[in-house]
């Protein structure tokens, strides 16, 4: 468990100076970002009444009907917002059993023109429920309220490592390209493989997920096996992304997580925040200290890890989404 208040300047009741509270965040951060790669936050910030704000207003949205849902289908995005009805999504070359809002920074669509990046495609309009209106403010407030968590949060783990904790600051300036999931995996699904989203690595910087009571989360750790990640009230479960991995040469491995299925009609929901920088943003390799003894980031013919954001970015929701790439992208790649 991590406790990001203990980087705070002033943390409350703290019995000692901030220095050596911040040392002991960073000694903590430094151990769980290089053995697991995933750990618990507390001390975030976040209330919970914010919180139930955006609970409350996923839960609404997934009691509509389910005509409400899908007029506000993916399948009408050329930018992957919007609802995807379960079984359409695809993970690890198999059938993902959840549904599932996409939503992400709103900006105007940015059609990419001649010679220029497909990744474009991802910057655009959301899609917004008409009947559950206050969806939209929750789920804006949470990308805000959440990027500043990440921001802090990533800062620490820059120096934890040695580095500069301000090094990919410029990735983040201008339109960083944050992304929300809300999800819902409404029981076992009707293969009996028990996959309610399979196993795959997160494509940004960090991720920051708020899960329910329920359970099912699972971390691989580096033998293959997995390991039950347990709710705790009001920590959100944090994973490493892709690009970590590529900006650190693999000393920090991103966190390989799959979602087991719920038993029977057991409904389990999550909200996954994804702290990624600009489309446009190239990871440079990080300088820290231990940069030289690197291993190397993993190769994976499978799953090519790129250090232009917008490409690693594509990479996975063209494949999480055949669909709406088979209808909006399918033409000859601009990139
Ligand atoms: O629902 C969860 O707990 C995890 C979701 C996830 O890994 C994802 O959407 O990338
Ligand atoms: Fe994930």
């Amino acid at each position: 468990m991590i406790d990001l208040s203990l980087a705070d300047d002033f943390p409350d009741g703290s019995p000692t100076s901030s220095s050596e509270n911040r040392e002991h965040l960073r000694a903590a951060l430094r151990d769980a970002a290089t053995d697991v790669g995933f750990f618990q936050l507390v001390g975030h910030g976040v209330t919970p009444g914010e919180t139930a704000a955006l609970t409350g207003a996923m839960r609404a949205f997934f009691a509509l009907p389910e005509a409400d849902r899908l007029s506000i289908s993916n399948l009408n995005s050329p930018h992957f917002r919007g609802y995807t009805r379960t079984g359409d999504e695809h993970t690890a070359g198999a059938r993902d059993w959840r549904d599932q809002l996409d939503i992400g920074t709103e900006l105007p669509a940015r059609p990419p023109g001649p010679g220029e990046p497909a990744y474009w495609w991802l910057q655009g309009p959301n899609q917004w429920p008409v009947k559950v209106p206050e969806l939209r403010t929750a789920a804006l407030a949470w990308i805000d309220r959440l990027a500043g968590v990440s921001a802090r949060l990533l800062h620490e783990l820059l120096a934890a490592i040695g580095a500069d904790p301000a090094f990919y600051d410029d990735a983040f300036a201008g339109h960083p390209h944050l992304r929300l999931k809300l999800v819902r995996y409404p029981g076992s699904g009707p293969d009996g493989t028990g996959q309610g989203v399979g196993t795959h690595k997160d494509y940004g910087f960090i991720t920051l997920l708020l899960q329910d009571t329920v359970g099912g989360l699972q971390v691989q750790r580096p033998d293959g096996t997995f390991l039950d990640v347990p709710p705790m009230a009001g920590a959100f479960v944090v994973n490493l992304g892709e690009l970590l991995e590529v900006a650190t040469d693999g000393y920090l491995k991103a966190t390989s997580h799959r979602v087991v299925s719920p038993p029977g009609a057991r409904e389990r929901y999550s909200v996954p925040f994804f702290y990624n920088p600009r489309l446009d943003a190239h990871i440079d390799p990080l300088e820290f200290p231990h940069s030289h003894h690197a291993p190397g980031a993993t190769d994976d013919p499978s799953n090519p890890l790129y250090a232009e954001f917008g490409r690693n970015e594509l990479k996975g929701y063209a494949r999480a989404h055949p669909e709406v790439t088979r209808r909006f992208h399918a033409g000859p790649p601009t990139q």
